[in-house]
């Protein structure tokens, strides 16, 4: 990441998002010489950021979109990416949304249920085409991550459950318009414990195996995402480990002659170029705390709100001694924190507050509560 304290921002409004091109590049190109060692193929997950300049460079490292909304697949065209490096996932795809990816003739749906089966089915036959699909299946296999963001057990609304499989062929061979090219799995996101990811493998292996018994061959693998990131120490390590993700599926899954392997990274690729830069408003001396009130508050940046999520917060403009803040938005929630009792340089009115790996679910999550003005991004 750039030196923030040591860019001139004169005249920049806060709050704004600031995105580390440089840094974005190197990631990318280190997720790519690694998922190049094993022939496997990744799409980048829109949802964590679907800003044009990072779609654009996202699509000069040769990676797919993986989508799940009609305007993500419409933002991927609309940045360059080609309708046969697109797939549409999501648990509740509209009608409106399916018809137009058909239109497009987009490269596969991930599906979710016998019922968006027989939709898209119905649809594409409307529209005399074949839909090209992929099975979401739930592996019921522990992400060891916040509950919010567990997508593969049981409980979760996500994939079809594997005991429901054998219904789901015999449903396919009855629905012409679609073709079957492949599994997926998806078990949530900001994944740390990469073990999580070898038990995911072995879950994998399993449910291919029954395919081959039930003589179907997938051409397709799609193993998800969720990598995470260091939010606590973005300087030390700004990029994930990007090798030992990959060797982990090269070592523990069992791949097909001819079988592609597809990854659908987000956070991983995006989250550490990112930053939330904020003015301090006022400082409030309570009764038992030291309020930080910043003009970017919940609106900007909800994962601390919704998740509980650490960030890591830097005082930019002070190198005076520490004293304890909370660092708090101005909306008005009592949730709107960014974090308690922080050590800050001592802080006052006008300092300049970086809150880190920021590019990820965080500008793409933003509201306008409180009619709030959108806040700009700004790219170096
Ligand atoms: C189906 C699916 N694929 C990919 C992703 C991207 O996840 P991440 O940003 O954790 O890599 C998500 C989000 O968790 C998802 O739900
Ligand atoms: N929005 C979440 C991630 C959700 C991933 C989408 N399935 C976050 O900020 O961590």
């Amino acid at each position: 990441m750039l030196n923030l304290a040591e860019q001139n921002w004169n005249g920049q409004n806060t709050p704004f998002y600031f995105y580390d091109l440089h840094l974005l590049r190197q990631t990318l190109q280190a997720a790519r010489t690694e998922a190049d060692r094993y022939g496997y193929h990744v799409h980048y997950a829109l949802k964590a950021n679907s800003n044009e300049p990072i779609l654009k460079l996202i699509r000069e490292t040769g990676f797919g979109a993986d989508c799940v909304s009609g305007n993500e697949i419409k933002q991927a065209l609309a940045t360059g990416f080609r309708p046969a490096q697109i797939v549409f996932a999501g648990v509740g795809k509209s009608d409106a949304e399916i018809n137009y990816a058909l239109e497009q003739d987009i490269f596969c749906f991930n599906c979710e249920s016998m019922q968006e089966l027989e939709i898209i089915s119905e649809l594409a036959q409307q529209q005399n085409k074949i839909a090209r699909i992929a099975l979401r299946i739930n592996p019921n296999v522990n992400a060891n991550t916040h509950k919010y963001i567990t997508t593969g057990l049981e409980e979760n609304k996500f994939g079809i459950n594997t005991w429901e499989l054998a219904d789901v062929i015999t449903l396919l061979r009855r629905l012409p318009n679609l073709e079957l090219l492949g599994s997926h799995f998806h078990i949530g996101s900001q994944i740390t414990d990469l073990q999580v990811f070898e038990k995911l493998c072995v879950r994998v292996n399993e449910i291919q195996q029954w395919f081959r018994e039930q003589g179907i061959y997938l051409k397709h693998l799609n193993v998800g995402g969720g990598l995470g990131v260091d939010y606590r120490s973005p300087e030390e390590n700004p990029m994930p480990d990007f090798a030992a993700y990959f060797a982990i599926f090269n070592e523990h899954l069992a791949v097909e002659p001819d079988q592609i392997v597809h990854f659908e990274l987000g956070r991983a690729l995006v989250a550490q170029c990112g930053a939330l830069l904020s003015k301090v408003l006022y400082i409030k001396k309570g009764q038992k705390k030291n309020f930080a009130i910043l003009d970017a508050g919940m609106t900007e940046l909800i994962r601390p709100m919704l998740y509980q999520a650490y960030h890591k917060i830097d005082n930019l403009s002070s190198t005076l001694p520490k004293q304890v803040y909370d660092v708090v938005g101005p909306i008005c929630e009592s949730s709107d924190c960014f974090a308690q009792d922080v050590a800050l340089p001592e802080t006052k009115r006008n300092d300049l507050i970086a809150i880190r790996t920021a590019g990820a679910y965080a500008e793409v999550m933003a509201s306008n509560y409180n009619l709030r003005d959108k806040a700009p991004a700004v790219y170096r």
